[in-house]
């Protein structure tokens, strides 16, 4: 067992029914990684995330979570999850950017609770955290999508946790706020000590913020630094294809 793992899967297999899904998965995610898992879509990534949270079984293999079998983990307070639908709000939602990020404190204080003094600072030091307290009182349905995408994750930062998980945060939001974004989350992972679980199927823009990288595709690829990626991203094919060959040997002649 690696020590400084929050999260450790070992040879993982997942079907649903018979659709075989995922085959021989091992990740580590050690404490201080801002780790992007990348695949195409189909490739698993949302079943692996779902086995992470526990909200699966695998068939075989092992999830364990900051040193404990995920099956008997309890300490959910230490994972924040947002998920790739959670910036959806029509401009007419009616709830506050400080409600919606003290909805993240509810599993610890109860709805309709009241909030103590101490949960109204987790909730402030959220909002500041993202840069947004300028907007507290402002309604989520009139942010823009990076703004709520913001929101969102100050939701899940308000318990304080160790592990953060994004499951597509950039789907829907602008360049230009994009990469802002990937400014916070630097942030967060630089300044706050955050442990950064990234999950997107776009193999570009996502590899070029984080520290590492693993490649999934039913398997995982490639999983190691991001320098380590940009260099041989030209040469593999991550995705578990034919590898693309520089020399045509037959013909002697090198290609770039
Ligand atoms: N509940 C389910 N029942 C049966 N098959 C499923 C179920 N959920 C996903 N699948 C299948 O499992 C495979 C992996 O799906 P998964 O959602 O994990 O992929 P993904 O990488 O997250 O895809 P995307 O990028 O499109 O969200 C796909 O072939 C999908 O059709």
């Amino acid at each position: 067992m690696n020590s400084d793992a929050l999260v450790q899967l070992n040879n993982i297999v997942f079907s649903y029914g018979k659709r075989p899904v995922l085959s021989n998965v091992s990740l580590v995610i050690e404490k201080g990684d801002f780790l992007g898992i990348v695949g195409p879509n189909g490739s698993g990534k949302s079943t692996l995330i779902k086995l992470l949270l526990n909200l699966l079984e695998p068939v075989e293999g092992q999830v364990s979570l900051f040193g404990q079998s995920s099956s008997k983990f309890n300490q959910w307070d230490r994972i924040g999850y947002v998920s790739q639908k959670a910036n959806s709000f029509s401009s007419g939602f009616p709830a506050t950017v400080y409600e919606v990020v003290s909805m993240g404190l509810y599993g610890k204080v109860g709805l309709f609770r009241f909030l103590r003094k101490r949960h109204k600072e987790m909730i402030f030091r959220a909002v500041e955290q993202v840069g947004m307290t300028d907007y507290l009182y402002e309604n989520i349905g009139e942010l823009s999508g990076g703004q709520q995408q913001r929101v969102f994750i100050a939701r899940a930062l308000v318990s304080n946790p160790e592990l953060l998980i994004l499951d597509e945060p950039t789907v829907g939001v602008d360049a230009k706020s994009v990469e802002s974004f990937y400014g916070l989350l630097h942030d967060l992972n630089t300044n706050h000590g955050k442990t950064l679980l990234l999950i997107s199927h776009d193999i570009g823009a996502m590899t070029d913020h984080v520290n590492k990288v693993a490649c999934l595709n039913k398997t995982i690829h490639f999983h190691g630094y991001s320098s380590e990626f940009a260099e041989k991203k030209d040469k593999l094919d991550f995705y578990g294809h034919d590898v693309h060959l520089l020399t045509h040997s037959h013909e002697g002649v090198a290609h770039d």
